[in-house]
């Protein structure tokens, strides 16, 4: 395996009493890009906040390019911080302001024009360098805080939730811009999110975290497709969990208490002869999503399970409607508790 750009090594982290990471390990490959995913307070911000010089852990390490750099201070480590609110400076020009990390570090007036164009060229804004940050739109001044990250050629680029001030449509396409900006440049990205549709859109490895631990990492679609534990299923995406006693699934995992099912992998009507029979229900509720309906189905015989199902939007149903449900035995996912 190539050697990791990225080492965190058993960091934890505490504020007076309160403990918000527990030994996180993580090693982050080169030209990468990470995903910190979890809901708020699982400790994304701090873990980002430690990689880039922020915050000192109580303990633990982490190394960048094989140097511990647990103690240094922002500015004397590889990496720059793009803010969810951009923090560009008012009064400069956009090139002034992706100039500005060069500047700091001693580049000679020429260098750091030519360096500037470079970076807004590489963001599709080379042509808004004399523009005030007010003078842009949101999109906009979120690619400027980038070109400004980037400039300084960081060898880990940290995002904290980098689009959470966009509208939804926009913030889908600047994923794919991220994402293609990442390629191209090939610097380590680390981006902090509690969106699981960015994070799958995004990541090479998707770290889902969830009180100040690693409750699974690894691909987006391994982790989606087989998430190790009922958080993850639940939280990236959604899961009907059922005790593993309730589904007669040949080749089950016997140390498995419980078992995931994604909604688009249960099937309605009779069971084909190599799918399990998952009982029958009624339809409670049916949400158009526009490309199909999200149906839940009740188990009259167990009050409290509720079948979370994807239904084409041409199939006919309707709420109080009886259904039977099945599942192909490859798409019941074990979980450890
Ligand atoms: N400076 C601080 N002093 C005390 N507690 C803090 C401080 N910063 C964060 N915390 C606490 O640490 C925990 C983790 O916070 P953190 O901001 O890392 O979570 P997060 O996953 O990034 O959440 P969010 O998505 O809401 O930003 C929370 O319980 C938070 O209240």
């Amino acid at each position: 395996m190539t050697e990791p750009l990225v080492e965190i090594q058993s960091v934890s982290h505490s504020f007076g009493p309160h403990r918000v990471l527990e030994a996180i390990s993580l090693d982050i490959a080169p030209a990468s890009y990470t995903v910190l995913l979890g809901p708020s307070g699982s400790g994304k911000t701090t873990l980002l906040n430690i990689l880039g010089g922020f915050l000192t852990p109580s303990e633990g390490r982490v190394l960048i390019k094989g140097t511990d750099c647990t103690a240094l201070a922002p500015a004397r480590r590889p990496t720059t911080t793009v803010f969810q609110d951009y923090a560009l400076f008012p009064h400069m020009t956009v090139g002034a302001n992706v100039a500005f990390g060069l500047r700091m570090r001693g580049v000679g007036r020429g260098e750091r024009r030519r360096r500037a164009l470079e970076t807004l060229e590489i963001v599709g804004l080379d042509h808004v360098e004399t523009r005030k940050p007010h003078e842009l739109s949101g999109g906009q001044r979120q690619r400027v805080a980038l070109a400004r990250a980037l400039v300084v050629e960081p060898a880990l680029l940290l995002l904290d939730e980098p689009l959470g001030a966009l509208d939804l449509k926009l913030r889908r396409q600047m994923q794919d811009e991220l994402k293609a900006i990442q390629k191209r440049v090939g610097t380590v990205f680390v981006h902090v999110t509690h969106d699981q549709e960015e994070a799958m859109a995004l990541a090479d490895l998707c770290v889902v975290m969830s009180e100040g631990h690693i409750e699974d990492m690894g691909p987006p679609e391994r982790v989606y497709r087989r998430p190790r534990t009922r958080f993850t299923a639940t939280f990236m995406g959604e899961s009907t969990i059922l005790p593993a006693a309730a589904v007669a699934c040949p080749g089950l995992d016997p140390a498995a208490s419980l078992v995931a099912i994604r909604p688009e992998s249960i099937g309605l009507g009779d069971t084909p002869p190599s799918h399990v029979a998952l009982g029958s229900g009624t339809v409670t509720d049916l949400v158009f999503q526009g490309g199909f309906k999200r149906a839940s189905v009740a188990d009259p015989a167990e009050p409290d399970r509720i079948y979370t199902v994807r239904v084409p939007v041409t199939q006919p149903l309707a709420e109080g409607d009886t259904v039977t449900l099945h599942c192909s035995p490859d798409e019941i996912i074990p979980l450890k508790e």
